[in-house]
């Protein structure tokens, strides 16, 4: 029997493989980080080609490093970015258009338009989602109208739509030759084109964004033996597809209703286990699927999306030029023992939840002489911590659930600094897992289940254990002005750009 089973996470900022045993403990892994792409203010794109070599150099890297062949892996899962959109050529295997990135705000005069009459939640009911830029479906319309002849070739099925879950899937199963065209339901239920509950394309919503079914994969569980993958990982059953962050409320163990994460990468995303109904949020959430394992009922979450959380530590790095390295941020906001008044509003794509307003813009609030390079950098840190509170704060009042501990994980958690600071700013504990790469983990879960690897759920709920906890320090006067603050200075933000 195969002894490992293998995940690749493609993420908005690194494509990684990562090889994991049956503890859920990481044997070897390989991380690539792409080119983000800004042709104007508010685009981001990535180049799915360079996206697919970097996934193809990761798979080999990690089975290299350990002398492991495809031989050794159970299966293997996959799990994305969300929302990231493409159009490819069937037969060629060529992007049509580079990737739009699910930050990009290009498609906000869609949405004013679509808002106008009927509002912002007009498919709210439906799909869990507000208008919003965030989503696919209208990212898709755009790339239907801006690149030439695309209409004609997505209603013919020449061109094919695919989040990145589709595209790597794609690939890896042969591309022009026979590749799979699917997706699961975590991913499409991304797109504001799928019935949460039908779990299907929905007709009326195809017809309001005029979007071919021709092109659209086809959708499948997150947890099932879709085919085999060819080329370096040839014959290992394709298993598990996950968007990123149900990946990590999978990996996280959150398996019961109630049981919430926040993952800290790009972008910060806290999800909310609320069992197998779509429970429809009155605070600025998203309702979305959580998991669906093969032939079992789907279960639904709550989420509080923030787009921009590590992604301001790498603009403070590649566009300012304050830090050489991610991780030297913390060292340079350890420089001084507060904020110093600054708070650092990142709505560079506006805010997502719970405000859900395009038309805000970054703001660096509270500025005095006094303000130096390390209350930018503590500012910057501070912004994901202030928006996850106000996420679950948000989350408290829909579901009546109160946290009582926070579970972490991606690529910000190693912040010794941040995590204290949310701890503080919640006045709750948080917790670090011992497997911080818990969105590859769940991938890896949902592939090993569907082949037998792992039994069941129990196994990932015994493989769950904690690396650090910190708790609250904070005295609650402190806490409820730099609160007062924070708001006041979301307050500055809004309704910026026309
Ligand atoms: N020590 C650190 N302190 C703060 N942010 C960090 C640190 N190390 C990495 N990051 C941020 O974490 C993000 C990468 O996390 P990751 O989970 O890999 O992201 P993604 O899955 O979105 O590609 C980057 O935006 C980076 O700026
Ligand atoms: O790549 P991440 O970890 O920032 O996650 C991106 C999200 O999936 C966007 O919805």
């Amino acid at each position: 029997m195969s002894r490992y089973v293998g995940s690749i996470d493609q993420g908005t900022t690194s494509t990684r493989f990562i090889i994991f045993d049956r503890k859920g403990e990481i044997i070897s892994s390989d991380q690539k980080e792409h080119e983000q792409l800004y042709p104007k203010p508010g685009w981001v794109e990535h180049d799915p080609a360079e996206i697919w070599r970097n996934t193809e150099a990761v798979i080999a890297g990690a089975l290299q490093r350990k002398g492991l062949a495809a031989g050794d892996l159970a299966s293997v899962g996959i799990t994305n970015q969300r929302e990231t959109t493409m159009l490819w050529d069937r037969k060629t295997g060529k992007p049509a258009h580079n990737a739009v990135v699910w930050m990009d705000t290009r498609t906000d005069q869609l949405v004013a338009r679509l808002s106008e009459d009927s509002g912002k939640d007009r498919l709210r009911a439906k799909t869990g989602l507000p208008l919003a830029t965030y989503f696919s479906g209208l990212k898709l319309r755009w790339l239907l109208d801006h690149v030439p002849g695309a209409q004609k070739a997505a209603e013919a099925g020449d061109l094919l739509f695919g989040n990145m879950d589709s595209w790597v899937v794609w690939n890896l199963t042969g591309g022009t030759e026979g590749g799979l065209h699917l997706t699961d339901v975590t991913n499409a239920s991304r797109t504001q084109l799928m019935d949460l509950e039908t779990l299907d394309w929905d007709r009326d919503i195809l017809n309001l964004f005029d979007i071919p079914r021709a092109c659209l994969p086809e959708i499948r569980s997150s947890s099932e033996v879709y085919g085999k993958a060819r080329g370096v990982l040839a014959d290992v059953p394709v298993a598990g597809i996950l968007g990123d962050q149900q990946a990590a409320l999978f990996g996280q163990a959150c398996l019961q209703p109630g049981e919430a994460k926040n993952t800290y990468g790009t972008g910060c995303f806290m999800l909310m286990n609320t069992g197998e109904k779509p429970y429809q949020s009155s605070h600025g959430l998203l309702t979305t699927l959580g998991y669906k394992l093969g032939k079992e009922k789907a279960v639904y979450a709550l989420e509080g999306s923030i787009a921009i959380a590590g992604a301001l530590v790498q603009w403070l790095r590649d566009n300012l030029g304050l830090v050489r390295t991610a991780p030297e941020i913390e060292t340079l906001a350890g420089t001084v023992p507060d904020n110093g008044d600054v708070y650092f509003v990142p709505a560079f794509s506006g805010l997502y939840a719970p405000h859900w307003k395009e038309s805000a813009r970054g703001v660096i609030a509270g500025l005095t002489r006094f303000a130096n390079k390390g209350h930018i950098a503590r500012a910057a840190l501070e912004a994901t911590a202030f928006q996850t509170h106000e996420v679950i704060e948000a989350m408290t009042k829909d579901s009546g659930v109160e946290i009582t501990e926070l579970r972490t994980d991606g690529g910000m958690v190693v912040n010794e600094l941040l995590m204290q600071f949310q701890a503080d700013i919640l006045n709750v504990p948080v917790v670090r897992p011992r497997v911080i790469e818990t969105t590859a983990l769940g991938a890896a879960y949902a592939a090993g289940l569907a082949t037998g690897y792992w039994n069941s759920t129990r196994d990932i709920s015994d493989n769950w254990g904690v690396d650090k906890r910190w708790h609250p320090a904070m005295a609650q006067a402190q806490r409820a002005k730099l609160l007062a603050a924070w708001t006041k200075a979301v307050d500055r933000s809004l309704d910026w750009a026309e």
